[in-house]
């Protein structure tokens, strides 16, 4: 079985964060594992509070799972304060991981900050390059390239200037912030499109944790980076269309509805 890990925050609401990527890895049939950087009091409407990890025992933890287990991939999600970046990417040149996935999580869905703003500089230094993909949604890859991003060739322009700051391949989210739901995939010598209709949902809570594990789990799996990340929107494009009305704010995407789809009966009247 192959062996992911996901070094990102706790959301206790469950839709994102740590418990979207294991959900994310169980569906997808690796091996899931964490590393809890923060521990976020958030829910689909509100974050209420962040407590970071010690840098300290962030590092046990990543230490506690490579002393012991081979890892096949990495999803990287939210990474509040500098001390946080600091200390993860400091194991990373340790342990020379493969198939690093870092999502550069910036906001909540509901628009409350997940990182500290006077962090960036040192994600983009400290951090982005162990990126094997850096996928930042339109808002952060704005943050990130300093372009204002309105179309498609602005996505272009804007994985560009991303990749030149030294990852191996950056993915920008159309999301809903583009007409259809467009990613752009940058590898230094093409541009790929990965495009769907937009579905009309409030509920993304958790979308791009969810895209961002799928397609390390596919890259564990030994897929190639372009057929990891067509399937891994596949899998978020089904688990939006199914997504749950869960909760009073951005609900949750549906992890499993393949799965209940293929016949486990889930029914209360049985
Ligand atoms: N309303 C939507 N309909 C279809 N696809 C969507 C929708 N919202 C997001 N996506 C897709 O979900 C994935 C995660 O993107 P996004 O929601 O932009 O990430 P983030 O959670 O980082 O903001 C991308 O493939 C994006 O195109
Ligand atoms: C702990 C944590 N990490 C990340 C996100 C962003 O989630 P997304 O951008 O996928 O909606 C979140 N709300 N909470």
């Amino acid at each position: 079985m192959k062996k992911v890990l996901s070094i990102a925050g706790s959301d206790c609401s469950g839709g994102a964060g740590i418990q979207a990527d294991l959900k994310t890895f169980s569906a997808h049939g690796v091996f899931g594992m964490s590393v809890i950087v923060s521990v976020v009091a958030e829910n689909t409407s509100r974050v209420i509070d962040i407590q970071d990890i010690t840098p300290d025992m962030i590092e046990k933890q990543i230490d506690a799972v490579f002393e012991d287990i081979e890892v096949d991939a990495i999803k990287i999600g939210m990474l509040s304060t500098k001390p946080c970046m600091e200390a993860v990417a400091k194991k990373m040149e340790e342990y020379k991981p493969k198939n690093i996935v870092i999502d550069p999580v910036m906001y909540a869905k509901n628009g409350c900050s997940l990182m500290d703003d006077n962090s960036i500089e040192t994600l983009l230094k400290v951090v982005l390059p162990y990126a094997d993909l850096l996928t930042p949604n339109i808002p952060e890859a704005e943050k990130i390239s300093n372009i204002k991003i309105s179309n498609k060739e602005d996505m272009k322009i804007a994985a560009k200037i991303i990749y030149e700051m030294g990852c191996k391949n950056v993915l920008i989210k159309g999301g809903y912030y583009i007409e259809n739901a467009l990613d752009v995939l940058y590898d230094g010598k093409e541009h790929y499109y990965f495009e769907t209709k937009r579905i009309d949902t409030k509920n993304t809570h958790g979308t791009g944790c969810t895209f961002s594990s799928a397609i390390a789990s596919n890259l564990a799996l030994g897929m190639t980076m372009p057929t990891a990340i067509k399937q891994a929107k596949e899998y978020i494009t089904t688990a939006i269309e199914h997504s749950l009305d869960i909760g009073k704010g951005n609900g949750p995407t549906n992890h499993f509805y393949d799965l209940y789809k293929n016949g486990l009966d889930v029914s209360e009247d049985k």
